[in-house]
Parts: C-alpha cells; structure tokens; sequence
C-alpha cells in the first residue's frame, strides 16, 4: 500500500459515508462519488422519510385508542383522530425538509472530515479506476481501495409502471398534498406493511394485497398474527393470497388487477414489491465482481468482494436490507482494507423493527431457525397483556419472546411487539451480542411499571428451562 491509500467510494447512502467518515479517520484520500443526494435512499426517499411520516401516523394511531383512556371527543367523533384535520401537504412538506436536512448534514460533516464528494454517477473502468460522470462532464478517478455502496431502486411489475401521480411507488408517496380517498398498497413485507398502518392511521381506507396467506412474511409468525388480526380490526381490507399484476388508471381512479382475475379498485396504489440491486452497467463483472443470479454483489464478513481491492457494502449485497447494516459493512470495509482491527459482521447479532402499531422488533436467532432445526434454541413467549404498565396504558396486543440456548441459559435472540419494541429491544440485543445468560438478565433490575419488566419476567421463566437441560446432561 501507498503511504496515503486512496479510496473511492461509490453510493453516498449509509454504506458510502459511513465507510467514508472511517476511511478519512484511518488517514485514507477519500472520494465519495454520489448521483442522488448525501445520505441515499436510507435518507432522502426510504427510511428517514418513511418514519418521519409514521411519527406523525403514530400520535393519531395513540388518539384513536384513546377512548378506552376516559378521552371522548367533543364534535362526536369515534375518536380523537377523528377531531383533528390531517394536512397531508403539511405532513409531506417536513418530511421531504426533514430529509433535506439530514442529508445536508451529513454533506456538512463529510466535509469536515476532508471526504471530497463527487456529485455524479460512477463506474469501474478497471479494478483500480472509475469515471464519475457528472455534469460537468467525465472525471476519472484512481484508487487504492473501491467501496461499492450503490444501494436497490424500487423493483416494478411491467404492466404497473409508476407515474408518481395515482400509481405510486415508496419514493413517490411524499408528493402527495391531499390524503387519497382510497390506497391499495400491494406488497404485504415491511414496506407495505409499514404504509398500510401508517396511511390507516391518517385516516385513509386502505386495502393491502397481501400474496401469502399472512402480512410479513419472513418474520416472525406470532408477530406477524398479531400485526394481522390489528389491521383487521381496524378495518385494513386485507385481500390474501393474491399477487397483483397490472394497475392502470381509470378516471379519478385506479384498477389493480390480480393474477385471479379479480379488479381491486382505488384512488391511489403505492407498489411495495421488492427492490432491485444498483448494480448493472457499473463494470462491476468486468472488473471481476461476482454478482449472484438476483444481481447482488456477493461479498465475505469483511466486505470483500471476488475482486482484490474492490469491496461492497449495504443493500447492493443483498446481506440484510438496513441501514444499520448497511453503515456497518461500510465501516468493517475501510477497517479492513485500511489495517485497522476488524470484527466480521455477525448477522446473527443484528436487530430490526418494523415501524408498525404496535412496532414488531427483532434480534438474533428467529423463530423459523428453531422451528427448522438449526437452532436448538428453547423460546418463551409472554403476552403483553398481564403487564401492568401495559394494563395501564389500555394496550392489549404484544409479546415478548426470548430464544436461550438450552445448556447456559446464553439469550440469542428475541421478539418484541409492543408500541416502543425499536426501543426495548436494546437490551437484548446487547445480551445477544455480549451472550448474556437468563439468569444474569433476569437479575438486572427494571424499572415499575414498565414494559421492560415482561423483557426480564421472560427471561427469569426461561430459568427452568437451562436447569431442566443441564439436569437431563448431567443425570
Ligand atoms: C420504505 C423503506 C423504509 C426503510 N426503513 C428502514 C428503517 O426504518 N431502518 C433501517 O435500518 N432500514 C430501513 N430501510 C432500509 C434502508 O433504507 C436501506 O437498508 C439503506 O438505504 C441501505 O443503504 P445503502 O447505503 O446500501 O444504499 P442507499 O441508501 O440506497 O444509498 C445508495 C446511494 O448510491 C447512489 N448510487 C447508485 N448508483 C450509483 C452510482 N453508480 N454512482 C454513484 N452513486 C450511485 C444512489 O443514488 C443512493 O444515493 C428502509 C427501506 C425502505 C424501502
Ligand atoms: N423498518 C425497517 O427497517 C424497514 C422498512 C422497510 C424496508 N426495510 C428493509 O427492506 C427490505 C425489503 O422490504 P420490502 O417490504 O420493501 O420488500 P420485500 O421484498 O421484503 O417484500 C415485498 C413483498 O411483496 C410481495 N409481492 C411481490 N410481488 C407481488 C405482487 N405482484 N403482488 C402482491 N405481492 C407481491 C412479496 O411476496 C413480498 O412479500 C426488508 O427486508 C427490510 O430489510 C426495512
């Protein structure tokens, strides 16, 4: 290596600035090329707008179940929602300010650190060069070190193409001014999962078209039963088992049509059907970068990809779609590649949640790895409904689930569905990655009243469990 490695990075999402703050801490020439805005998509048109929104949806998700609290409303109203005028201009405008802001920030201390940012689209014309086009024209580049960190775009279904106006993808939804009469979301993972709640909310009929037989597939299933049965009760049309394979507009309206041959009708559909990898016409295979069959670059725990020098990081591997994750992999990249100590990324350590209400968070081992024998992990799950801060506070559904191993007592993993789950899950997640015991958890205190108390009741009743194992070993 030189005496100053020169890094380019490409992708200015939490994958590219992370890694980049690293690579300028650790002395490296760092370049980050970016075509759409410091930040990426995590933050002008993902996740910082998408839960700026739900901020919003949340305090009317809390007034609609403040009823059973002793608050009626004035005006005769069902609820409270119901008192208060929802200005989706409003909403829309401080979320995309918000978003602004924040990459703006990050633009700021990019810059602090001496990172040059680039504004323009890169590629790989060789391992070791990349040509930013931007608009003032061509700019090559040479570096020591490449980061790859181009992120997804939404994924598409040919015969529903968005056109930002009625048929919607998630980037598009913040240029609404007026609520839609009537939302299909299609797509039943996170993304749609978290706009049908949230446009619910706001006090919009929605309609999820849901292809399986349940919402959220791939998570957990208790969790998932509990997000299922709350959208039906609020009156989520949930229509199962279908998969969409047109929208089209139609007046004031839309017509989505689904494989069955049935018509769904609304004003507004927003797509939620999956994301593709920023990875095509970039030089990456003529470099010598693997991409697998879905087009992900394909990289080890320290980021690498097949082609020396050249690493990748975030959601254009395909490893965990987060931007926790995805700043992580940035991070361990620069570590790596500029010699300095580097832990792997541990997938099995990585926590989640889905932005719902009540929000489902999880950590570690899941539910499927028990139940599909790679995890001989023993489970216990409370309901949230015998805790007394959650009596006091008229909320009825949630759990709490702990998976230990069944020798120790060692925690490694965990489910929370609760209103404050992204937060709770912390203390798992940290007895998950320092392998923290039941009994050790247990013996911590927690505060009364507290939601937190149901985390270490879990885990003070999966006390028996390591002894009855331990018993049965030693007898
Ligand atoms: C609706 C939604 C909500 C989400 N909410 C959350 C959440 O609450 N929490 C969470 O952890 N995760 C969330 N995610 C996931 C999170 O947004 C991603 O994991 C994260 O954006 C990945 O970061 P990244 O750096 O890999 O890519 P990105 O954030 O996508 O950034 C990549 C950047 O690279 C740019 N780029 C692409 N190609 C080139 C090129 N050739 N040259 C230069 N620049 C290029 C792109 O324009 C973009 O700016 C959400 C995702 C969605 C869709
Ligand atoms: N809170 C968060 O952290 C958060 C929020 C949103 C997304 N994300 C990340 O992004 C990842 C991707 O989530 P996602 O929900 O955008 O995509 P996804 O691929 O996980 O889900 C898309 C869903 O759409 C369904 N689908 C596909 N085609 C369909 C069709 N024609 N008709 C009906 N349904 C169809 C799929 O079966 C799937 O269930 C998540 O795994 C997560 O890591 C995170």
């Amino acid at each position: 290596m030189p005496d100053v490695t020169k890094v380019v990075i490409l992708g200015g999402g939490p994958g590219g600035y992370e890694a980049a703050l690293v690579g300028a801490q650790l002395g490296g020439e760092v370049t980050l090329v970016d075509s759409d805005g410091i930040g990426g998509s995590a933050v002008l048109t993902d996740c910082v707008p998408s839960k700026t929104l739900i901020a919003t949806s949340d305090v009317l998700s809390a007034m609609s179940e403040a009823t059973g609290l002793g608050l009626h409303p004035a005006n005769g109203a069902d609820d409270l929602s119901g008192t208060v005028i929802t200005d989706l201009g409003a909403i829309n405008t401080r979320v995309l300010h918000l978003a602004q802001a924040q990459s703006g920030d990050i633009a700021t201390r990019l810059v602090e650190e001496g990172v040059r940012i680039v504004r323009g689209r890169g590629r790989l014309v060789s391992v070791g060069t990349i040509v930013a086009t931007t608009s003032l024209g061509e700019e090559r580049l040479e570096a020591d070190v490449v980061l790859v960190a181009t992120g997804t775009h939404p994924r598409v279904l040919p015969d529903a193409i968005p056109d930002g106006e009625r048929i919607l993808d998630w980037t598009q939804v913040y240029n609404l001014t007026d609520l839609p009469e009537r939302l299909i979301v299609v797509g039943s993972g996170v993304t749609g999962a978290e706009f049908a709640n949230a446009y619910d909310a706001l006090g919009v009929p929605v309609v999820l078209v849901s292809s399986r037989d349940m919402v959220l597939p791939g998570e957990d299933p208790d969790a998932a039963r509990v997000l299922q049965d709350v959208f039906e009760r609020r009156g989520i049309e949930i229509i199962s088992q279908a998969r969409a394979m047109s929208a089209r507009r139609e007046g004031d309206g839309v017509v989505v049509g689904l494989e069955d041959g049935r018509e769904v009708r609304g004003s507004h559909v927003l797509m939620a059907v999956g994301s593709i990898p920023n990875t095509a016409g970039i030089g990456l295979e003529e470099a010598g970068v693997t991409l697998d069959k879905r087009g992900y670059v394909t990289v080890d725990k320290v980021s690498r990809s097949s082609a020396r020098g050249i690493y990748a990081a975030g959601d254009c591997t395909g490893v965990f779609a987060l931007a926790s994750v995805a700043a992580m992999q940035g991070r361990i990249a620069m570590w790596h590649a500029l010699g300095d100590a580097v832990p792997q990324l541990k997938q099995d350590t990585i926590a989640s949640n889905i932005f719902t209400a009540p929000e489902i968070a999880t950590v570690g081992v899941t539910q499927k790895d028990v139940d599909e024998g790679r995890s001989t992990a023993d489970v216990l799950m409370l309901p949230l409904a015998s805790n007394a801060r959650a009596k006091m506070q008229e909320f009825t559904d949630g759990f709490v689930k702990l998976f230990c191993l069944p020798i120790t007592g060692i925690i490694v993993g965990g489910v929370i569905v609760a209103p404050t789950a992204s937060e709770l899950i912390h203390a798992v997640s940290l007895a998950v990655s320092q392998r923290i015991t039941v009994d050790d958890f247990a013996h911590a205190f927690t505060v009364y009243p507290s939601l937190s108390g149901s985390v270490a009741e879990a885990a003070r009743r999966l006390h028996n469990h390591g002894k009855m194992a331990t018993a049965e070993l030693t007898n």
